[in-house]
């Protein structure tokens, strides 16, 4: 039988994985397509949200793929092969791989290609790196993990541009030529799905640690950070090392629409860069039955979308928060004071209900 061929979709954190990934799925070339989705931290939303989510998507548990749950990713894959083999799946022609935004993918390569039973079934078709045109520089200064995404990238694709200065576009392509200098480098608005599948990636390159991809690496930040440094990685799955944890809240109550904007705005203003990743299903008030998705990235806030209907059948809101030294409870207090749950020693309620925008 010839080898499932899988591709690994991988960038950091909130770069667009979960929105590329959606429009591939439609691409016809897609059909067939078995998804595997990794996510950091414990509740999942990404799932929900793949639009096409049929009996051949699967949620890893939370987790970071490269270290805490790669026996997880090998019975994933495991699993969907007996079920493909029984019949009590379709037959799926490929596999793609959402790698959590904070995983290094080398360790992922490796496990795909010596893993005995997986190495029969399956083969790495190639991987590919989103890298977000807005946050990308500082998150390359800031975060070795996207170093490593982009290192081992067969295809770079930036997304974001439309945000982003072209003077800014220029100089992140340039920085990604240094790191990677083997993988074409496209803009998501244009990168299709041929673009991106069939690349037939070389396995055997990457055993033994560093694939030759790193000796033509020139930003010394690859050099540096290209080794999987295990002590990083704990294995609490909510944290990704001493200062980056995620947690998440969840709540039945609808919310007002102004109070939630007042909120979104408290968040960015307090917390700004080390908000990493928050993303969130919210019931409003004025329309419960269809939520809200939210997503911020850094300090870049999307433009909320409204669903149809509430993906699956859990009617609560839930916000899902990834972030640099923030305690929780910070956040906790504010989330109460967005549920009209004042604490009396907080003075976040007053900032909610004083500001004008607030609908009570
Ligand atoms: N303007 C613009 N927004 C984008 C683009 N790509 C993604 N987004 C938005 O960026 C936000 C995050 O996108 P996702 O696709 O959820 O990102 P992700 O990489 O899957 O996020 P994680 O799984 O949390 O790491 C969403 O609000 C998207 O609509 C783009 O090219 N341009």
């Amino acid at each position: 039988m010839p080898a499932i061929p899988v591709t690994v979709l991988t960038g950091f954190l909130g770069a667009g994985k979960t929105s590329f990934l959606n429009r591939l799925l439609a691409d016809p070339a897609l059909a067939d397509t078995a998804v595997v989705i990794n996510e950091f931290g414990a509740v999942g939303l990404d799932h929900l949200l793949v639009e096409t989510a049929g009996e051949g998507v699967a949620l890893l548990a939370a987790g970071c793929l490269c270290c805490t749950i790669r026996g997880e990713l090998i019975d994933t894959l495991e699993d969907l092969g007996a079920r493909r083999d029984a019949g009590t799946l379709p037959p799926f022609r490929r596999v793609v791989i959402e790698t959590s935004g904070l995983a290094d993918p080398a360790p992922i390569l490796q496990t795909l290609a010596v893993h005995p039973g997986l190495a029969a079934r399956y083969a790495l078709d190639g991987v590919v790196t989103l890298v977000d045109a807005v946050n990308g520089e500082a998150t390359l200064d800031g975060h070795a993990e996207s170093v490593r995404q982009a290192a081992v990238a067969d295809r770079l694709v930036l997304t974001k541009a439309d945000l982003a200065e072209a003077g800014t576009v220029d100089r992140l392509r340039r920085r990604l030529a240094r790191l990677n200098p083997a993988a074409p480098v496209l803009d998501v608005r244009e990168a299709a799905a041929g673009d991106v599948l069939g690349l037939g990636a070389d396995l055997a390159r990457w055993l033994g640690g560093d694939g030759h991809r790193h000796d033509h690496a020139h930003d010394h930040h690859a050099h540096d950070e290209g080794r999987h440094d295990a002590h990083h990685h704990g294995h609490d799955v909510d944290r990704h090392d001493d200062r980056i944890r995620s947690f998440s809240l969840a709540s039945a109550a609808a919310v007002p629409p102004g109070r939630l904007e007042t909120f979104l705005g408290l968040l960015a203003a307090r917390h700004g860069p080390d908000l990493l990743r928050f993303k969130a299903l919210v019931k409003l008030a004025d329309d419960p039955e269809r939520p809200v998705v939210l997503h911020a990235v850094q300090h870049v806030l999307h433009p909320p979308l409204r669903l149809e209907r509430w993906p699956g059948e859990e009617r609560t809101s839930r916000l899902v928060f990834i972030v640099r030294d923030i305690p929780p409870a910070d956040i906790e207090a504010l989330f109460a004071a967005l549920l009209g749950e004042p604490r009396l020693d907080a003075p976040d309620f007053a900032a909610l209900a004083d500001n004008p925008l607030a609908l009570r």
